[in-house]
């Protein structure tokens, strides 16, 4: 049974479990003051293979998901920890991890895959315009924010993530170069991941998302995962993709390409025919914009105008 920081339990009064992640859990609070529900999400300190990594790694998380502010990406609303453990309060995402609504073996409607898709490029370009690279986008780390099938998505788990450390690289380059390693140049500066990773992640999510199926998997009569991965080797199995559009799958073939500089980028990905669907993209924007309540009730009773004595508010 966890326990929870004095402060915590003061303002928070803590029900169930509504989510077992890989480390730690989500449970369900209420605001006492407020009595609005809440998600928590609890990540065991421990858990990290070193207390060096650990304390790093969480401490950049928790700087990440400050610093993200998009309607596509997890909201922290408050923050508390103990010597082994941190406690993220989140905003509550009532339709769960995306992975429960794809595990029943078959694909989401090809239209709702494209809405939730196109959500998640847009937070991916985001996080990427703001120099961090996700590298877990998996179907566990997609949240729904209703039961609805046309709902918001937003991408949560920075545990992986990576801010890049552009910055000191070009800091570097400022400097006369005469005296820099060949090696800071080369690829050597840049190995390991590059923003394509993700790409990739989401081409893998989108396969699963028509497909209802994974395009990387354990099987005995295959190569390993790891091989079927370096190969760049799936199948679209006819039964499972036959109602699928061939935009869907183009899209899906450009991203799941072995050589990152080859791979679509998020930004041509957003480019791509299968999403210039203005039905889809309306949709889309009344989801992550949608109009302000007071927006809306004001516009029936006339809104003050600036030149008229208003109340200011
Ligand atoms: C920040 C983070 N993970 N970071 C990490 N593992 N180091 C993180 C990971 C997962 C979540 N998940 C949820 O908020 C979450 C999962 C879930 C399942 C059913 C229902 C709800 N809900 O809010 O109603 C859920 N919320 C939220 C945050």
């Amino acid at each position: 049974q966890t326990i929870f920081p004095k402060e915590f339990q003061e303002k928070y009064l803590v029900s169930r479990g509504i989510g077992t992640g890989v480390c730690g859990e989500v449970k369900l609070a209420f605001e006492r003051a407020t009595c609005k529900k809440v998600a928590v999400k609890i990540i065991n300190k421990k858990n990290f293979p070193s207390v060096g990594t650990a304390t790093r790694n969480a401490e950049r998380e928790i700087e990440i998901l400050r610093r993200i502010d998009h309607p596509c990406l997890i909201k922290t609303e408050d923050f508390y920890q103990t010597e082994d453990t941190y406690y993220i309060v989140l905003e509550l995402m009532e339709g769960g991890e995306l992975f429960n609504r794809v595990k029943a073996g078959h694909g989401l409607d090809e239209a709702v895959a494209k809405l939730y898709f196109y959500q998640m490029l847009m937070a991916v370009e985001y996080l990427h315009r703001n120099g961090i690279i996700h590298r877990d986008l998996k179907p566990e780390n997609i949240l729904l924010a209703s039961q609805a099938k046309t709902c918001l998505i937003k991408v949560t788990d920075f545990n992986q993530s990576k801010i890049l450390e552009g910055e000191t690289l070009s800091r570097t380059l400022c400097g006369t170069p005469s005296y820099l390693a060949p090696e800071v140049f080369t690829h050597a500066a840049t190995t390991g991941y590059g923003p394509a990773v993700d790409a990739w992640s989401l081409g893998v999510l989108l396969f699963v998302c028509l497909g209802g199926y994974a395009p990387f998997y354990e099987h005995p009569s295959r190569p390993s995962v790891q091989e079927q991965i370096i190969q760049g080797e799936f199948t679209m199995v006819p039964s499972k993709w036959k109602g699928i559009s061939d935009q869907a799958k183009d899209m899906v073939r450009k991203l799941l390409v072995v050589d990152p500089s080859l791979r679509l980028s998020i930004t041509s990905a957003l480019k791509h025919p299968w999403l210039q669907d203005p039905a889809m993209l309306a949709q889309a924007n009344k989801l992550m914009y949608p109009p302000e309540d007071s927006d809306t009730e004001l516009a029936h009773n006339k809104r003050p105008r600036e030149d008229e004595e208003g109340d200011g508010n």
